[in-house]
């Protein structure tokens, strides 16, 4: 299992587009007809994806966890990006049609991801964080989703997050997710931006044609980076970090926190006037 280690405000300050990307970037996931796992040392998150071809795929604790199943000591959470499939927790199957999520709860759980059809495959993104307590595991469907709208055409940043895993919604330890999902002509997410020293948070974004990218903005509001970002790629963001982009056209992005509280208004808002 691949590892990001993070780094501080000061190092990133000198630190390459390389450099930058290999801590901050994850690029490989979304295989066909298997299981990806990278993991970071930010809160200990845990990113994934299963792509199930023709055959079924279960998610075995990599040696790394010291642990008998995935989810002994941790939670989980799945969305689908792709077409219709199921996941089955301890047998029972789950339908996952496209935009629908799971939450699995801490235990000693048997999880296999299976597509209807290999040729229209799911494809499964999940993160998982350590758990200290056990959530039932619970499904939504993207009609439960709290859709909450924001931005306007003028700002080029009419979207609307959908919530799934937080406070009225699914409920868990530590762990948030839902999406976003930009209108025809918007490419700005998260701008203005914030950050959140309560939490730290992974972006996906997805739906981008091959030729597209997202021009993704971290560090601290006066001190920026930027990383370019193509579909199905992960940025993990620190909880000192703004998180935002502009696209090259419009795009969706899963977000995924870990960390103190599930509130999603619980962020600090950075003026644009202050950015550098
Ligand atoms: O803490 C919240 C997360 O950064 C995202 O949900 C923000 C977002 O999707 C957006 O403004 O477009
Ligand atoms: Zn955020």
């Amino acid at each position: 299992m691949n590892l990001h280690t993070m780094t501080d405000l000061g190092r990133m300050r000198t630190m390459t587009s390389a450099e930058l990307r290999q801590t901050f970037l994850v690029e490989a996931l979304f295989q066909p007809g298997a299981i990806t796992l990278v993991r970071t040392d930010l809160d200990r998150a845990i990113v994934g994806s299963a792509v199930p071809g023709a055959r079924a795929l279960t998610l075995e604790p990599p040696p790394e966890l010291r642990a008998s199943s995935f989810t002994e000591r941790r939670e989980l959470g799945v969305l689908n990006l792709g077409g219709a499939g199921s996941i089955l927790v301890d047998g029972e199957r789950h339908a996952m049609a496209a935009r629908d999520a799971l939450y699995v709860g801490r235990g000693d759980h048997k999880i296999v991801f299976e597509s209807d059809r290999p040729d229209a495959a799911a494809r499964f993104y999940f993160v998982s964080y350590p758990a200290h307590a056990v959530y039932p595991t619970t499904h939504a469907s993207f009609a439960d989703a709290a859709p909450l709208r924001l931005g306007t055409s003028a700002d080029a940043n009419e979207r609307t997050i959908y919530k799934y895993i937080h406070e009225d919604g699914i409920q868990s330890c530590q762990l948030m997710m839902g999406f976003t999902w930009l209108e025809e002509g918007s490419v700005w997410n998260t701008m203005p931006p914030h950050w959140h020293l309560s939490r730290s948070e992974i972006y996906l974004y997805f739906d981008l044609p091959a030729e597209a990218c997202v021009i993704h903005l971290m560090g601290a509001p006066d001190e920026t980076r930027h990383l370019i970002v193509r579909n199905e790629q992960a940025v993990l963001s620190p909880p000192w970090s703004i998180h935002s982009g502009a696209g090259t056209q419009r795009y969706g992005f899963a977000w995924a926190m870990g960390g103190e509280n599930r509130e999603f208004a619980d962020m600090e808002a950075v003026s644009p006037k202050i950015l550098r």
